[in-house]
């Protein structure tokens, strides 16, 4: 499904935090990078519609704000960034209400299947029967991603989903994200800050810097010293491996280096 970003502005009391964001995607994976404080909570927020900016959100050229609810409901899945719930029900429960939404309180069988299927897919089956409360931080982690792909949504939304989470778990993430996308053709807009995994999974890249879009494309294009140096005020290495992945290195804080060369100076 094509998603379109129109104008989008929105601000929080008065201060501007999305300023003039516009891109498009029909790409399978896209990341949205950028510094603490970019905007990119903010704009995944409003992507789904938690926060109302000014600007227009496209589904397949469908205006969202024209669409009905039980549509939205069930064409966008969003993952946000709090940390996930420790409530005293079982997995299986939780990823359950990932099926639910204010139009439809009835569980089928059909949602028992996709959601064991699902649990195993990522690989977590075997917490099932356990309590929300009693799991660590990346399991809990793990159940919330459970419960956003368990909607089959057309859009998938996640705001850094590898938080808490181990390298294997990171990986096996993308991988299974890969796989779902092409399965069922959804596309996914995932906030990021490790740029290796944007670099290795992503098919397009959105960069925001102080709420406004300043480099987008593929990987390869976006992703070089310049453009990491000026956002993050970081020097890196940028290569690219035989496979064609881009790879960074990051090297010194462009103020950290600053600071030690002026205590050599002064000693
Ligand atoms: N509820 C809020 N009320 C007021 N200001 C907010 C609120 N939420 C976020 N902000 C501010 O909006 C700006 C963008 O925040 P946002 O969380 O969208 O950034 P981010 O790119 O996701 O950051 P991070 O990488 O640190 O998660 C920040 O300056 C933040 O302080």
């Amino acid at each position: 499904m094509k998603l379109d970003v129109l104008d989008l502005n929105f601000a929080y009391n008065g201060t501007p935090v999305l300023k003039d964001v516009s891109f498009s995607v029909n790409e399978k994976i896209t990341a949205v990078i950028g510094p603490n404080g970019a905007g990119k909570s903010t704009l995944m927020s409003c992507i789904a519609g938690i926060q109302k900016p000014s600007g227009r959100v496209f589904l397949d050229d469908t205006d969202v704000s024209m669409m009905n609810e039980e549509i939205i409901a069930t064409s966008i899945s969003y993952l946000p960034q709090d940390a996930p719930s420790k409530a005293v029900i079982s997995v299986l429960e939780a990823v359950l209400l990932g099926r639910l939404h204010t139009l439809r309180w009835k569980v089928y069988h059909e949602d028992l299947e996709i959601a064991y299927k699902t649990l195993t897919d990522l690989g977590i089956e075997t917490l099932a029967k356990r309590s929300l409360n009693q799991l660590s931080g990346g399991q809990r982690q793990m159940v919330s991603i459970a419960q956003a792909i368990v909607k089959e949504p057309d859009i998938l939304l996640m705001d850094e989903p590898t938080n808490s989470l181990d390298l294997q778990h990171q990986l096996e993430l993308f991988d299974l994200i890969e796989e779902i996308s092409d399965e069922w053709n959804i596309t996914t807009l995932v906030a990021l800050h490790d740029l290796n995994l944007a670099a290795r999974y992503a098919d397009n890249i959105v960069v925001l810097n102080s709420g406004m879009v300043c480099s987008s494309g593929p990987p390869d294009e976006v992703l070089n010293c310049e453009m990491i140096e000026s956002v993050y005020g970081v020097h890196t290495d940028v290569s690219s491996d035989p496979d064609g992945y881009i790879h960074v290195c990051p090297k010194c804080s462009v103020k950290g280096r600053e600071r030690k060369i002026n205590r050599r100076e002064n000693t």
